[in-house]
């Protein structure tokens, strides 16, 4: 198969993890006999540094020309003080308004031999398996008007939460085809208690849930759900929530898998060009030391092979890899509690060695050529 793969890395440990995916995909491409196409392009930071701009027109074009794109993270203390239109982050939002990313779909599943790196007790995290599905492209991160004012005489701040009820309903949607082929549950997190969108969320979640009989609806306020991840994280299969409550609450469920390197995400577009991003930032305070987990990352590519390439066994086949080098004890220094660990690139270098021990793969290798 040849197909194109847009590269964003971006700032920060953005640019590490994307290079130790990029091993991985030239590893599986070798395996499997793919051609896959890198094309990289500036966001973030860099793009600030060397475009003027977070969101350079040349890397809209490359992201169009491909198949498919992965993110780093963007973001740096180097541009904290900038205006807003010139911060990194800015690059990323009009980057996911620019191609529709509407639904981001963030698992959250335990790994056996991870279960004591949680800070939560094993036997709550033992087993946990659900989905974070995030509405990305409304709310209050993209409402107009965001800035300073004077009201009443007095200096004062607006940002504004805006929903159109089609952006409700579509990530609702989401949720519930998705929960239809799982445990068929989804938990829809609002605050309608207070406000008005929260209000319009739950109505429209009633309405879509009436159009799948077999999935059941439950409604839970997002200061309870933020508890309840930590009491009992097992009750959940599907949780739909909006832009910021969804970001929030996915950093929080990080820990339940030991660490927010470990969260892979896929930002789902309308018009069938997706991004992968790890759930992770660009973390400044370890940065540019070869010590972040790439696994985020790497197991965000797999779902970019399985959801966008339609390749599933390539997509499997990295996962158990990823799965067997933690069982094998390897661990970057997030998951090493201060022990013994191994760097980013090591960690991408054992991976690359357990997808070639994988006699499974070389089963299947054998059989298509
Ligand atoms: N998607 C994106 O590009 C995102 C960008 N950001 C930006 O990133 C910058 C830093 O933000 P923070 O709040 O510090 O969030 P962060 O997610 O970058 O880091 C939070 C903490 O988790 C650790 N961490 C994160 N990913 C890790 C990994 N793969 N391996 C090991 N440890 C990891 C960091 O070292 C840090 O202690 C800011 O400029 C922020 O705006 C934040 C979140 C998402
Ligand atoms: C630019 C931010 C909204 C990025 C972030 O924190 C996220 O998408 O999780
Ligand atoms: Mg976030």
């Amino acid at each position: 198969m040849k197909k194109s793969i847009a590269l964003l890395p971006g700032d920060g440990i953005g640019k590490e993890v994307v290079e130790a995916t990029v091993e991985i995909l030239k590893a599986i491409g070798e395996q499997f006999n793919h051609q896959f196409q890198f094309n990289y392009g500036l966001i973030g930071g860099d793009a600030i540094d060397q475009k003027g701009n977070p969101l350079p027109e040349e890397t809209i074009a490359i992201c169009k020309e491909s198949d498919a794109i992965i993110l780093g993270a963007v973001g740096g203390p180097k541009w904290d003080h900038n205006p807003v239109e010139l911060r990194p982050e800015r690059g990323l939002l009009a980057l996911r308004k620019e191609l529709d990313l509407f639904a981001n779909l963030r698992p959250i599943k335990t790994f056996e031999s991870l279960l004591d790196s949680s800070p939560l007790k094993k036997e709550y995290v033992d087993g946990v398996d659900f989905v974070i599905v995030r509405e990305l492209t409304g709310g209050l991160y993209f409402g107009k008007p965001s800035e300073r004012i004077v009201r009443d005489g007095e200096d004062a701040v607006v940002d504004t939460l805006l929903y159109k009820r089609y952006e409700i309903e579509r990530i609702l949607v989401s949720a519930f085809e998705i929960a239809q082929k799982r445990r068929k549950h989804v938990t829809s997190v609002d605050k309608a208690n207070v406000l008005e969108s929260s209000r319009v969320w739950r109505e429209v979640a009633e309405e879509v849930a009436a159009r799948y009989p077999d999935v059941t609806l439950e409604h839970m306020l997002v200061d309870n759900a933020a508890m309840q991840l930590i009491r009992s994280p097992r009750q959940f299969d599907v949780i739909a929530t909006e832009n910021m409550f969804g970001d929030i609450l996915s950093d929080e469920a990080s820990m339940i898998t030991g660490s927010l390197g470990m969260l892979s995400s896929a930002s789902l577009s309308s018009g069938g060009l997706h991004l992968y991003e790890p759930v992770h930032g660009s973390a400044p305070d370890i940065a540019g030391q070869n010590i972040a987990n790439p696994i985020a990352t790497i197991l965000s590519a797999a779902t970019l092979l399985r959801q966008s390439f339609g390749l599933e066994e390539e997509a499997k086949a990295i996962e158990k890899a990823v799965e067997n080098v933690l069982n094998s004890g390897k661990r970057t220094a997030d998951l090493a509690e201060g022990g013994k660990s191994i760097s980013t690139k090591q960690m991408s270098e054992e991976i690359i060695n357990a997808l070639a021990d994988d006699q499974d793969i070389i089963n299947i290798i054998e059989t298509y050529s």
